[in-house]
């Protein structure tokens, strides 16, 4: 009887649920958009609803693609990290729509509480900043009407969007989370691996809203809603999943998404480092009780550059055309786009920072503007990158996907500015191959990472072919750039 591992991936943007075979081989899948809501300025929320007849669509479609007799061994679940979801126990229902990680709502009630910042960093290794889940939690519990009281209560469960998916799939008896996730949320101390008591008092969170925070390979309990009963074994958070499905098992490794954002992941093993340079501390995955660490670099406009020269500008029809236009000229010739539409993520953390195209003559045309897009995604990786060396690392290569990678250009482009050689896998799907061989290792189907590993497969490489000087006169114009976009005074 053929057995697969079923993957659901809940993005940003889309859907998705992937069967992968033992080998890693993804046989069957099924994608769908997800609609951006945008009540005011800044703010973005997805219907929870919407997500969960996505999710079940999704999983229907691809288990029947299916050969009859097919079997699903365990599901993994990966997810939008942060976007915040508050529903009622019984019911099941959600009080509002997800607020979604790029919200900038709460961006006052990170200021207000500035002075904790260092005592929040220390504990969850992130920032005060409205990417979290926290303040977005505390904006329900304070807007919803009658949301506080039913939360003291006892009455109401906050999850990330995994948390919300598993409470679904398993009909309201699996409340949980897993740490790649917990880890997320300015509510999880990382170092004691449980939820700090001292974080909910400043968020003013009670206690019973929150999930249990298991592993990332474990029991999560099973699901009957698609037929036979299908255990659910996987969990993380997608940059986290990622992570796995690019097999950065060794301290030092470093994975690049490039999707809409771009999202730069360095294992630290057993070492929760603390960054000098504004990245992230994070769980990367947590097996059997012991966490294993990573900085993160997020970058939150890289795709989505693209999608802005297709839909804003109408320079491009397909992103695919971006590379024949890079291709036609040499150079920018001195063009930087500085994709600064919602403010700066790392290192940066500017949210006020605002999008820039700079350097434009007589003779900047369409492919100008369009290889500086791309040129941009490079040079904001090469910001992450040159943050994680600072901070002690020395990575000789780095392993990339997302919907980005296709693009051969870019990645040569990239591996130049880096000087470092990049390492394209097999699979574009890494997100979901991630979330299937961390469900694997929970239902036993993996012994350890060791095995997933010799599973990963390189499909390209490459490597840095641009001359020093080039790379450092190029570099040093993109952070001119950058500093106009932060001048406030214009
Ligand atoms: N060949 C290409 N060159 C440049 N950008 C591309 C190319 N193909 C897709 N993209 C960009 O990649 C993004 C889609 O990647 P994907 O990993 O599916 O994103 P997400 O999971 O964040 O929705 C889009 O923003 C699109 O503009
Ligand atoms: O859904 P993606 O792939 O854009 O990833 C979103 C991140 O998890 C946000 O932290």
């Amino acid at each position: 009887m053929p057995e697969y591992l079923l993957a659901i991936d809940q993005g940003t943007t889309s859907s998705r649920a992937i069967a992968f075979t033992r080998d890693g081989h993804a046989a069957a899948s099924s994608g769908r958009e997800l609609p951006q809501i945008y009540p005011a300025s800044g703010w973005v929320e997805h219907d929870p609803e919407r997500i969960w007849d996505d999710v079940r669509h999704c999983v229907r479609e691809t288990l029947s693609q299916l050969e009859d007799g097919s079997r699903i061994a365990a599901i993994g679940v990966t997810n939008q990290r942060e976007t915040t979801v508050l529903w009622d126990r019984r019911s099941g229902r959600p009080l509002h729509n997800a607020i979604v990680w790029q919200d900038r709502r709460t961006a006052a009630d990170c200021e207000a509480l500035a002075e904790h910042e260092d005592r929040i960093a220390e504990r969850t290794g992130l920032l005060l900043d409205p990417y979290f889940s926290a303040t977005k939690l505390a904006w329900l519990l304070k807007t919803v009407p009658g949301a506080r009281a039913a939360a003291e209560a006892g009455e109401l469960a906050f999850g990330t969007i995994d948390s919300f998916l598993l409470w679904r799939l398993t009909e309201g008896r699996v409340h949980a989370t897993d740490a790649s996730n917990a880890a997320r949320t300015l509510l999880f101390n990382i170092h004691t691996q449980q939820w700090d008591d001292e974080l909910l008092a400043l968020f003013d969170i009670p206690r019973s809203l929150l999930p249990e925070v298991r592993d990332s390979a474990t029991d999560f309990g099973q699901t009957r809603l698609f037929g036979d009963l299908m255990p659910i074994t996987g969990m993380a958070g997608d940059q986290q999943a990622a992570t796995v499905g690019q097999a950065c098992f060794e301290p030092g490794m470093v994975k690049s998404t490039y999707g809409t954002g771009c999202f730069m992941v360095m294992n630290t093993g057993s070492l929760a480092l603390r960054s000098r340079h504004r990245l992230l501390t994070t769980v990367a995955y947590r097996l059997d009780g012991v966490p294993t660490y990573a900085v993160e670099g997020s970058i939150f406009i890289a795709g989505a550059a693209v999608q802005w020269l297709r839909d804003a500008l109408k320079l491009i029809e397909h992103a695919g055309d971006t590379e024949g236009l890079a291709r036609q000229v040499d150079s920018t010739g001195g063009v930087y786009l500085v994709p600064a539409f919602t403010g700066l993520g790392a290192p940066y953390w500017d949210p006020l920072a605002r999008g820039a195209i700079t350097g434009l003559t007589r003779d900047s045309g369409i492919s100008h503007i369009v290889r500086a897009a791309l040129e941009s995604v490079c040079y904001q990786s090469r910001d992450l990158l040159d943050a994680m060396r600072a901070d002690g690392a020395s990575p000789a290569s780095i392993r990339v996907d997302g919907g980005m990678v296709a693009n051969d250009w870019l990645m040569q482009f990239l591996a130049d500015m880096l000087g470092v050689d990049v390492e394209r896998p097999g699979t574009s799907e890494t997100t979901a191959l991630g979330a299937a061989w961390l469900a694997g290792l929970g239902c036993g189907w993996y012994r350890d990472l060791a095995e997933l590993s010799a599973l990963w497969r390189r499909q390209a490489r490459f490597v840095p072919a641009m001359a020093e000087d080039r790379r450092a006169t190029l570099y040093a114009g993109w952070l001119k750039a950058v500093a106009k976009t932060r001048d406030t005074d214009g």
